[in-house]
């Protein structure tokens, strides 16, 4: 099974404007990435390349696609299933059957048979995170995952993140704060700008992409 993900002379473009150049990275079985820069250098619109959910413009990224599990803003949360009936959706379409450890890693055992539609953003956040784990994926792609956690559910998380790795999984992830994650790797976004780019709203350019 292939768990390492190489980034060749990626560019990426929103709305047809570019957002960063010629970024490169090699990750390995264990590697932890942490994305950097500020709000609009491409933080999400690199995971969302990684993911095959936008296109790069030029270069090369090299995966097995089947091991990515993503997590973005959204939390692919149902309103109308409970918590339980979430996961058992999800076991289904990763056939994973380790449905009762991940509720009680994400703190979500008493939770178990409420709707989705009356989670709290944290609740809804760490539903959103389990489902990951749920997928036994191996590349996990994350996109400010800590938004609306505590700082209880926080650890927790970056304890889950450490234990993935250290048995042998990948992680990349975007954060503004430090996630207290050990033996990290950090790319800030900003260094990948474009030459002479400035921020215009891409409203006003017209299209999306
Ligand atoms: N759907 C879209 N259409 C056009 N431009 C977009 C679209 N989504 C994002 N952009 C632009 O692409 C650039 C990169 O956005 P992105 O969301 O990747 O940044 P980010 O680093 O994740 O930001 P933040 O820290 O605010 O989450 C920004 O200038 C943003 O305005």
């Amino acid at each position: 099974m292939n768990m390492s993900l190489s980034v060749q002379n990626i560019s990426c473009l929103r709305a047809g404007r570019a957002i960063f150049e010629n970024l490169s990275f090699d990750l390995k079985k264990g590697d932890c990435l942490v994305l950097r820069g500020p709000n609009g250098s491409g933080k999400t619109t690199l995971l969302k390349t990684l993911a095959g959910i936008l296109p790069s413009a030029t270069g090369e990224i090299h995966c097995d696609p089947a091991q990515i599990s993503y997590a973005g803003h959204l939390d692919a949360i149902k309103a109308q299933l409970t918590v339980r009936e979430n996961l058992t959706f999800w076991a289904g379409i990763y056939d994973a059957g380790n449905l009762d450890r991940v509720l009680s890693e994400f703190d979500l055992t008493t939770l178990a048979d409420r709707y989705g539609q009356t989670l709290s953003a944290g609740q809804r956040r760490r539903l959103g995170l389990a489902r990951m784990i749920l997928t036994e994926c191996q590349i996990w792609l994350l996109d400010e995952p800590t938004n609306s956690l505590d700082a209880e559910h926080a650890a927790i998380f970056a304890k889950a993140v450490n234990k993935h790795c250290s048995n042998g999984g990948v992680a990349v992830l975007s954060s503004h704060i430090d996630l207290h994650i050990p033996n990290t790797q950090t790319l800030d976004l900003s260094d990948f700008a474009p030459t002479g780019a400035t921020e215009t709203d891409p409203f006003l350019q017209g299209g999306f992409s």
